[in-house]
């Protein structure tokens, strides 16, 4: 069965100001590539054609087949990219063994107690909605105003929607599945704790609540992302608009998140339209059998011998790889690209970039992979591998 290796190479916009180079320019500075898509994602999609040229170079002829998928619209939800892709294939019977797309890397830093950089490799990713909320109320002259108006109305709501987060689900989603797999990883007494979640999840919950990468894991997130209103300044404003995108756990729907929503509203004057929403995505396999962890584990142990065991994780944003739900269960959101803590906010921020060795290092981790998947099935796991 063949698998696919899926890219996108379109970005978010990127201004001058702030880059210490231009953003579309692809400069090195000090070991480093700096571009808007340097990391999300043109190292994907540039990284797997290379890897394809040094294996062509090299006469390889793959025994197992594979797909290399571009999407050039992911960003604005991939419906005539990653989509398209899905549906011709949908419509040809294919099945795949595993989807490996972006959404996930390796974490060096960002867990207190871990020393060694961890591959975190996500098996599920959020859902999400996007709502517009409006409020709408007579216009008149700024002289005698109301009592409420429609920006006061509609802010006062969003307000409380940003005062009362969503419930804090720690232990109801994948986020235990990482901890336990890094447990090892961690030093003392952090491996105690990390081990016995069952007694400690309060206290890590309340942990991770306090920085936003990592109260993303454990809960649904509420972001107010867009408010106009108003058209001069002494006339009432005959209406206020608003966009608010929630990323949702794996442990909640849209329509719980949409209840919650109203009810903390509570407003009847604030109309809420669904602008696009879908629930959390499944969660894939992650056990001795599955075909696409085992590779990545070899793969890894070939080109990042001194990294850390791998763990499955979540990932927090949303991906093209959405849209193959309907042609494998086997979907996992990894590049293979060390990330520091201060890489985040380069992510459709400022100085977005690549180390020159990072980019070689995903080559390689891909180069790697190809072959690595020319395997007709497993060898079986050690265990099996005794007779009893
Ligand atoms: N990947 C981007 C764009 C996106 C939004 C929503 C769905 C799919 C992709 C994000 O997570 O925000
Ligand atoms: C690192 C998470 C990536 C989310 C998908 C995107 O922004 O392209
Ligand atoms: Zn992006
Ligand atoms: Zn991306």
């Amino acid at each position: 069965m063949p698998y696919m290796l899926l890219a996108h190479m379109d970005v978010v916009p990127a201004s001058q100001e702030g880059w210490h180079v231009p953003p579309f320019s692809a400069q090195e500075l000090d070991g480093f590539i700096y571009g808007r898509g340097t990391v999300d994602n043109k190292n994907s999609a540039i990284g797997i054609l290379q890897a394809l040229e040094f294996l062509l170079r090299r006469d390889y002829r793959p025994r197992r087949s594979f797909y290399i998928g571009i999407g050039h619209d992911e960003e604005v939800s991939g419906r005539k990219g990653a989509m398209k892709i899905a549906a011709l294939l949908e419509t040809r019977g294919v099945k795949l063994v595993f989807l490996l797309d972006e959404g996930s890397v390796i974490l060096d830093g960002f867990l207190e107690g871990i020393k060694k950089p961890v591959p975190l490799i996500a098996i599920t990713e959020k859902g999400s909605i996007t709502a517009n909320f409006s409020v709408e109320s007579a216009p008149g002259h700024s002289s005698a105003p109301p009592k409420e108006m429609s920006i006061g109305i509609l802010a006062a709501a969003l307000s409380r929607l940003e005062q009362n987060p969503m419930p804090n689900l720690f232990g109801q989603g994948p986020e235990i599945m990482t901890l336990e797999y890094l447990a090892s990883e961690f030093s003392f007494p952090l491996n105690l704790i990390m081990s016995n979640l069952w007694l400690f999840s309060p206290v890590i919950s309340r942990i991770f609540e306090q920085k936003p990468s990592t109260n993303a894991l454990i809960r649904t997130t509420t972001a107010i992302t867009m408010f106009n209103a108003g058209i001069k300044s002494n006339v009432i404003p005959p209406s206020a608009k608003a966009t608010v995108n929630f990323r949702i756990h794996p442990s909640q729907t849209v329509e719980e998140v949409l209840e919650i929503v109203k009810n903390t509203i509570a407003d009847d004057r604030v109309k809420i339209d669904i602008q696009e929403a879908f629930d959390p995505l499944p969660i894939s396999p992650w056990d001795d059998r599955a075909f696409g962890v085992q590779i990545f584990r070899r793969t890894l142990l070939d080109v990042f011998p001194d990294v850390g065991s791998v763990a499955p994780g979540i990932c927090i944003g949303n991906t093209d790889s959405r849209h193959f739900t309907n042609l494998t269960d086997a979907i996992y959101r990894f590049n293979p690209v060390v990330f520091k803590p201060d890489d985040v906010p380069r992510v459709h921020g400022l100085n977005e970039r690549i180390s020159v060795e990072g980019y070689e290092k995903q080559v390689e981790f891909l180069f790697q992979l190809i072959q690595n998947s020319d395997i007709s099935k497993l060898p079986k796991p050690h265990a099996e591998s005794h007779e009893l």
